[in-house]
């Protein structure tokens, strides 16, 4: 209902086109395993049925990421567990983990990507050779989640990346599996318009969901950039509200997200949704959201 005063009130002047609200629809949100009191606080705050994905951290036990998946769905979310391919050490453990997500939590769809280490711990060295390995089908796992990456990736070339976008397309299609894209997160609308730009036009229709850093201290910002491996200059920075002299200042989105829901028409961009990364603050981003739309200029 507020929503829709806003707009109307933005209207009002008739040269700015309506914002295209509908990205917030079924946003999803992304935690880990110690984020699952703070999703409990801010549960009255997300709709029933929002796609929670539990991030596979490096220092996590399997026990922790199948209580985080337990935790999203007894709150009544839907669970979407994160399969680090080459963090896999064997065939069994991947086994193994897809049996308890799928029994203990009742998953139906999982995210599939490759996994920060250089080298793979075992089998799979890549998204595609988890996907390969038919063991999601075994599980009835019908909905998969893939990595696209609008500003490249620092340690896999741009063809690379396209290529296997395609591949990956390819076979889930051929296979009648649903697909989904995740982003990874970003501070500048520019490149992830035009990257869906690109993606569209290689015929892939699949629904996007753009990668969001949620409210953070320019420090925690900094901080998952640089552990994620995604660049920001400091022209991109300052945009976003990121200063490098006021590091406990918090930046939030709206500038970025201002700007998506300002060009991205579904008519002509598919459906593209978004997706909260929020960094230990899952609070403060339930809250962002709730009031992104009267917060709007
Ligand atoms: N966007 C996101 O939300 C997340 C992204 N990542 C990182 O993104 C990267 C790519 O993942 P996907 O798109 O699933 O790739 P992918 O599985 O489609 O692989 C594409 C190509 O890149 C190579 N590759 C993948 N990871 C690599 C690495 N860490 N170092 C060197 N070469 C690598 C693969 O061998 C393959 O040839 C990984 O490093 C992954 O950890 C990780 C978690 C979440
Ligand atoms: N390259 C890459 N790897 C990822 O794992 C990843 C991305 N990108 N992009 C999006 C999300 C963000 N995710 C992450 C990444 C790291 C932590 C992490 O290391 N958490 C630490 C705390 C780190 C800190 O506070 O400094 C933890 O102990 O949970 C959490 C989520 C997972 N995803």
């Amino acid at each position: 209902m507020k929503q829709n005063v806003e707009i109307a009130e933005v209207s009002i002047g008739g040269t700015e086109a309506l914002p295209h609200t509908a990205l917030f629809n079924n946003f999803s949100i992304e935690i880990t395993g110690k984020d699952t009191a703070a999703l409990q606080g801010a549960s009255h705050l997300l709709a029933p049925a929002t796609s929670v994905s539990i991030a596979f951290t490096p220092g996590e036990s399997h026990d922790a990421r199948v209580a985080a998946a337990v935790a999203a769905r007894r709150l009544g979310f839907r669970p979407v567990p994160h399969i680090s391919a080459r963090r896999i050490v064997s065939a069994a453990e991947l086994d193994a983990l897809l049996a308890r997500f799928v029994r203990e939590a009742a998953v139906n769809s999982l995210f599939v990507v490759a996994g920060d280490p250089d080298l793979p711990l075992g089998p799979y060295g890549d998204s595609l050779a988890v996907i390969r390995s038919g063991l999601l089908s075994k599980y009835g796992i019908r909905k998969i989640g893939i990595a696209g990456y609008p500003e490249g990736h620092p340690k896999i070339n741009s063809p690379m990346l396209f290529d296997a976008l395609r591949e990956k397309h390819d076979l889930l299609t051929d296979a009648g599996l649903e697909y989904d894209i995740t982003t990874q997160f970003s501070f500048d609308a520019e490149p992830v318009i035009g990257w869906i730009e690109r993606i569209r036009r290689m015929g892939i229709t699949a629904p996007i969901r753009i990668g969001v850093p949620g409210p953070a201290s320019v420090k925690t910002l900094l901080r998952f950039a640089t552990i994620c491996g995604v660049g920001a200059s400091v022209k991109v920075m300052a945009k976003y509200g990121l200063s490098i002299g006021k590091l406990l200042n918090t930046a939030g989105p709206d500038v970025f997200v201002d700007e998506l829901t300002r060009r991205l028409a579904p008519a002509e961009f598919g459906t593209v949704r978004l997706h909260f990364y929020p960094f230990g603050g899952v609070g403060k981003t339930a809250e962002w959201i709730r009031d992104f739309p009267s917060n709007r200029k």
